[in-house]
């Protein structure tokens, strides 16, 4: 049975892809979704036509469903990740494989410190997911499942395939997630913007925000030894001059970039708009956390994250791209 522990809008796509192609899975989440996915079953569709249904997925609130998985997949954000742990501790068989989807570069990590006896595997979601109600979620955009290789996966790597979701395997995460994180430095640009992230990336201003995050990324990265991996076929750095472009031709030359379904928005986004807490500090801050360990700077990103958590408390979240730019340069 593989367990999908904290079924959100990553969860419940994840893990209803896979029950669509026939695994036994239980979700394990809260008791709005649970009802949801009561009342109207699961409903999977992508930008690519795909439209898949699970009539009566096994959703439960109680951590008890994941006793005895033979595979665990977390979903929950960030900062649930170290409760998400202590609650799974003691319900797992030694060895049991525990696969963190999340974003941001410490995840893993969490786990494994809370789940000393598991085999705690980092792994990645390229695509964003819309949750659409009434049981809906939508794959908003191109990307797949990504993950570091381990024996401990094999006997679970033709679930993934059957649900035409493979997991592709890396000897080393980490440049994959670093690489990931540059592209999610975007999320607090785009939940200050107010705008679907279509329309964000469109306007050069914003673009210009996103592009400053990621040089002080870069640079982070590069006194902390770690190098991103290339992120279809792009090489990291060349990525913030791409994204300075005037409009006109920044539309032409990064149009997958724009492949985004004209509704979907960032996690940190969702998360404003839910009135929930928002991983910005495993995002930009966690970037500007890596800057300062290495005695670097990152203004921007200290910036981004004092912004959006000024927006958790009510601030402002409808930033236009000049305003944001000014924000973050030009701090009060
Ligand atoms: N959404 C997206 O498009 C993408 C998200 N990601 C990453 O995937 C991860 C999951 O994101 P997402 O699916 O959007 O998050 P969601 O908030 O939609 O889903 C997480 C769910 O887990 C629940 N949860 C939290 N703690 C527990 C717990 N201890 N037991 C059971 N349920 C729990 C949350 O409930 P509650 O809110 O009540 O705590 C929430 O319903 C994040 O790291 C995110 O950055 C990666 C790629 C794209
Ligand atoms: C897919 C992406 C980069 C943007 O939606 C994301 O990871 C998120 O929203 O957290």
């Amino acid at each position: 049975m593989i367990c999908v522990y904290g079924a959100g809008s990553i969860g419940c796509y994840v893990g209803g892809r896979l029950a669509a192609a026939g695994a036994d899975v239980v979700f394990v989440g809260r008791e709005r979704i649970a009802a949801e996915v009561r009342a109207h079953g699961l409903r999977l569709t992508d930008l690519d036509g795909a439209d898949e249904r699970v009539p009566a997925p096994r959703y439960e609130t109680d951590p008890a469903a994941a006793a005895d998985a033979d595979l665990v997949l977390v979903a929950v954000k960030s900062a649930a990740t170290a409760d998400a742990a202590a609650q799974l501790a003691p319900l797992l068989r030694p060895g049991t494989p525990v696969v963190s989807f999340q974003n941001g570069l410490r995840n893993a990590a969490t786990l494994r410190s809370g789940l000393p006896e598991a085999v705690v595997i980092p792994g990645m979601v390229a695509f964003n997911v819309v949750h659409r109600g009434d049981g809906a979620f939508h794959r908003g955009t191109g990307g797949g499942l990504e993950a570091q290789a381990h024996p401990a996966l094999a006997p679970h790597l033709d679930a993934f395939a059957r649900a035409a979701m493979p997991l592709a395997l890396h000897d080393d995460l980490l440049g994959v997630q670093a690489a990931k994180l540059l592209l999610n430095l975007n999320n607090a640009v785009n939940a200050l913007s107010g705008l679907p992230l279509r329309t964000e990336l469109s306007q050069r201003p914003y673009r210009r925000v996103l592009a400053r995050a990621q040089r002080e990324a870069l640079a982070a990265y590069k006194a902390a030894g770690i190098r991103p991996a290339k992120t279809a076929g792009a090489d990291p750095r060349l990525v913030p001059h791409v994204l300075g472009l005037p409009d006109a031709l920044f539309t032409r030359i990064a149009a997958r970039m724009l492949a985004v379904d004209p509704h979907a928005r960032s996690s940190t986004a969702d998360d404003l708009a839910a009135g929930r807490p928002t991983e910005v500090d495993y995002l930009n801050g966690e970037i500007a956390a890596l800057a300062a360990e290495h005695g670097a700077a990152a203004p921007v990103n200290e910036r981004l994250t004092a912004l959006v958590h000024a927006a958790e408390a009510g601030g402002r979240r409808d930033f236009t791209g000049p305003e944001l730019l000014a924000a973050v340069v030009r701090p009060d």
